[in-house]
C-alpha cells in the first residue's frame, strides 16, 4: 500500500504541506517482518513523518504514569530495586474475539498486545527520568529500557499462554475460542498470556516485571501495581500483622481510572491489629475536565506532527526481539491451557507466581 501511495505521487508533499503515514498496531508479526515493514515505509516516508499507533499512549492515565514520576518527590525515592518487590502489568478484557477471527486467529494475545501496550506501560514504569519531554528526550530512555529486558532462562516456568473455553460471561452462557464463527477449531492461538521479564540495570535488577492479559476474564481492567518488600522487621505481635499485605501503588489505567494506594493501618480498638486500607485519587473526583478519548489526542497530535505519543521504529523492533523467543518457544511446545471464560486465566498463570512466592492481584 505504502509503494501504491509512492508510485501514484500521493506521498510526495505539495510545497508547504506535508504528508504524514499513520500505521497501526501490530507493526509487522515479529522482529523479521517488522524490519521489512519499517524499510518500506522509510523508503516512502521521512522518518519523522511515520506515525506509527500504540493507543495506550494517547490514554490520560498512561500519560499520568510520567506527571506521577517525575512531577512528585515522594515516589522516586522508592521505585527502585531497594523498595519494590515486584510489578505487575494487567490488561484483562471481559470481551471475547467478537467478529474479528480473520485478525486475530493466528495473531494472539502477546502480539495483540503485550508486544506494544503492555511494554509500553511496562518502560514508562521503569524509565528514567528524560531530560525533557521532546520525542527524541522520551525515546531514549524507553529505549534503554526494552534493551535492558532480560528473559527468564526458562520459558516453560515462566510464560504461560491460554485460550478461553466456554464459560458464563455477564450471565450469558459463552461459547469457547475454538467455537467462534470463523477460528479454526485446532487453532493454537493464544487468548491469554503471562510472562515474566526482568530489567537488568542499576534501578531494576532482581525485579520481576510480571505482564499478563487475556480476554473472556473476570472484567475489563487495565492496571499498574508497584508491589513494595515487606518491612524488614515487625515490632507486632505476630497475629498483629496476620492480615497484613504489601504495600502497592497501583495505577488504574481503567475502567475508574485514578491511583490506589494501599498500606497497613491500625483496626481500630484496644487490640494493636494492622491491616490493608487504601487511599484513592480518582480522575472523576479530582477534576472537572473531560479526557479525550485515546484516538482523538493521537490524530490531533499526527496532524500537529508531534510524535512524544508515537513509539518509533525501534521501540518496535526491541518490543519484537523481547516477544520472537517466547512465540517460538510456544510454536514449538504444547499447547495453550484451557481456562473457563469469565474467570481469571488459567491455573498455570497462578503456578507460575507460586513458584516465585507470589500471587497475582484480583483487579
Ligand atoms: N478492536 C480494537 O479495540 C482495536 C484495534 N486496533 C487495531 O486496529 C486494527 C484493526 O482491528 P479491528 O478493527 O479490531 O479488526 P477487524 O477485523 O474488526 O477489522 C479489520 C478491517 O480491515 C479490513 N481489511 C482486512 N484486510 C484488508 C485488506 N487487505 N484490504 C482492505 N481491507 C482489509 C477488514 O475488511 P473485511 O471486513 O472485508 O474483512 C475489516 O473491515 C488492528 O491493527 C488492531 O490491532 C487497535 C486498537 C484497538
Ligand atoms: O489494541 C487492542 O486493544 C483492544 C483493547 O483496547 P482498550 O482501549 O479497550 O483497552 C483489544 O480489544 C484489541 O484486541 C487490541 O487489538
Amino acid at each position: 500500500m505504502v509503494q501504491q501511495l509512492k508510485k501514484h505521487g500521493l506521498a510526495d508533499p505539495p510545497q508547504n504541506s506535508w504528508r504524514r503515514a499513520v500505521i497501526e498496531k501490530p507493526f509487522g508479526h515479529d522482529l523479521e517482518s517488522a524490519q521489512e515493514l519499517n524499510r518500506i515505509v522509510h523508503e516512502v516516508f521521512p522518518r519523522d513523518e511515520v506515525f506509527r499507533i500504540d493507543h495506550y499512549l494517547g490514554k490520560e492515565t498512561v500519560q499520568n504514569i510520567l506527571a506521577l514520576r517525575f512531577a512528585n518527590t515522594m515516589f522516586e525515592p522508592i521505585w527502585n530495586r531497594s523498595y519494590v518487590d515486584h510489578v505487575q502489568i494487567t490488561m484483562a478484557e471481559d470481551i471475547g474475539i467478537g467478529g474479528r477471527a480473520g485478525y486475530y486467529d493466528g495473531i494472539g494475545s502477546a502480539r495483540d498486545v503485550i508486544q506494544n501496550h503492555l511494554l509500553q506501560l511496562m518502560a514508562l514504569t521503569a524509565i528514567e527520568e528524560p531530560a525533557s519531554f521532546h520525542p527524541k528526550a522520551l525515546v531514549a530512555e524507553k529505549l534503554k529500557v526494552l534493551s535492558a529486558v532480560k528473559l527468564p532462562e526458562d520459558l516453560g516456568k515462566h510464560t504461560v499462554r491460554g485460550q478461553y473455553a466456554a464459560g458464563w460471561q455477564g450471565g450469558e452462557e459463552v461459547v469457547g475460542y475454538l467455537d467462534e464463527d470463523g477460528i479454526n477449531p485446532t487453532s493454537k492461538t493464544d487468548t491469554y498470556a503471562a510472562i515474566k521479564l526482568e530489567i537488568n540495570n542499576r534501578r531494576w535488577a532482581g525485579v520481576p516485571f510480571y505482564l499478563r492479559t487475556g480476554k473472556r476474564l473476570g472484567r475489563r481492567v487495565t492496571e499498574i501495581a508497584v508491589v513494595f518488600q515487606r518491612a524488614p522487621y515487625l515490632p507486632f505481635d505476630s497475629y498483629a500483622t496476620e492480615e497484613l499485605g504489601q504495600n502497592a501503588l497501583v495505577i488504574r489505567v481503567q475502567p475508574d481510572e485514578g491511583v490506589t494506594v494501599r498500606f497497613g493501618s491500625k483496626v481500630p480498638g484496644t487490640s494493636f491489629e494492622v491491616r490493608d486500607v487504601t487511599m484513592d485519587f480518582a480522575y472523576g473526583e479530582s477534576f472537572t475536565e473531560s479526557s479525550p478519548e485515546a484516538y482523538e489526542r493521537l490524530i490531533l497530535d499526527v496532524l500537529l506532527g508531534d510524535a512524544n505519543l508515537f513509539p518509533r521504529h525501534q521501540e518496535v523492533e526491541l518490543s519484537w526481539e523481547i516477544l520472537d523467543p517466547i512465540e517460538k518457544y510456544w510454536d514449538t511446545h504444547g499447547k495453550p491451557a484451557q481456562y473457563p471464560a469469565g474467570g481469571w486465566g488459567p491455573v498455570e498463570a497462578d503456578e507460575m507466581l507460586a513458584r516465585d512466592g507470589r500471587s497475582w492481584r484480583r483487579p
